[in-house]
């Protein structure tokens, strides 16, 4: 039998909806619109269709939200310049710079540039700092995005093998330390699992995917977890969006089908739940700054 589908697109829309019913309260007790600054540099086709469709994920909760299109020519002291103007203005309780951005940007410099208490991207390092000590500030979106998709589907974590294949900073190594720290009031969503990162480098990485019970693919490469990896009723997580000759691929073969137990797919699993994390860090920011 073919495995279930953990259906992204479907758990965004109804997460965007408990959304847009806190907007309505807050604006209901005479609070403003959660605001969200997008940030693009270049031309990039990816990264403008995910601004566009950040962009208009926040006007259907109700966001007061503005997309800032840069041309890809754009020194680093100008970029400096927007991020200052947005960290200053009250109406603006979210920023986020689409990465990637162009060479001649230190995209770290920008990173770090951005107010720690409206970083919505989970990016900046004192944010990443208090996510290590287990005292989150804001979640990175699609580690968090990954963790709803599995509790809200009923997938328990606690005790479970989980491997990660991917070490990044946006998502291997922030979705590593999430799962495997206990879930306390003040990090709920901590999943006290055993967790494995393994990566490119691994040895026998075949072997060490078969012994997970939770599978997440996030390396960045077509199809690269194939069926012969996966445990026979195994979870499977993909988080690749790669665009191949003009059509979405995950990092996950369609042959896993056959053999997972559940399998997130691309489109539709982890990509509009990382969007959704976005909007939810947007409202925890104008909640944290407005009250
Ligand atoms: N500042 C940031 N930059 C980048 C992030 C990020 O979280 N913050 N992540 C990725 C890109 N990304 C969000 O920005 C992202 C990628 C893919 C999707 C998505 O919904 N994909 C769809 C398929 C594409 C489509 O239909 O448009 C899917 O999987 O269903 C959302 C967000 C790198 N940069
Ligand atoms: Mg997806």
């Amino acid at each position: 039998m073919p495995a279930q589908k953990l259906d992204g697109k479907a758990l965004a829309a109804t997460m965007r909806g408990e959304i847009a019913t806190q907007v309505q309260a807050r604006a209901a007790a005479g609070k403003r619109a959660p605001g969200l600054a997008a940030v693009l540099v270049g031309e990039d086709p990816a990264s403008q269709q995910y601004v566009k469709n950040k962009h208009k994920a926040c006007q259907d909760v109700g966001f007061a939200t503005a997309a800032h299109r840069l041309p890809a020519t754009t020194s680093q002291a100008e970029l400096l310049a927007l991020v200052a103007q947005l960290n200053a203005d009250p109406a603006v309780h979210g920023i986020l710079v689409q990465l990637p951005l162009p060479k001649q940007i230190d995209g770290e410099a920008v990173i770090r540039a951005v107010a720690p208490a409206k970083d919505v991207d989970c990016f900046h390092p004192e944010n990443v700092g208090l996510l290590a000590a287990g005292h989150p500030r804001f979640y990175p979106c699609t580690p968090h995005g990954v963790i709803q998709l599995l509790t809200r589907n009923g997938v328990s974590l606690a005790g479970k093998s989980v491997v990660v294949v991917g070490r990044s900073n946006i998502v291997g190594k922030p979705l590593a330390l999430m799962l495997m720290q206990k879930p306390t009031a003040a990090n709920p969503a901590a999943a006290d699992a055993t967790v494995t990162v393994a990566h490119t480098r691994t040895s026998d990485l075949a072997a060490v995917c078969r012994g997970a019970d939770v599978l997440v693919a996030a390396a960045g490469v077509p199809e690269f977890l194939t069926a012969d990896m996966v445990r026979p009723g195994a979870v499977v997580i993909d988080v690749g969006t790669n665009n191949v000759n003009g059509r979405w691929c995950g990092d996950v073969h369609p042959g896993v089908w056959d053999v997972a137990g559940w399998v997130s797919p691309v489109p539709g699993g982890v990509g509009p739940m990382t969007i959704t994390m976005l909007l939810h860090n947007t409202l925890a920011a104008a909640q944290q700054i407005d009250g």
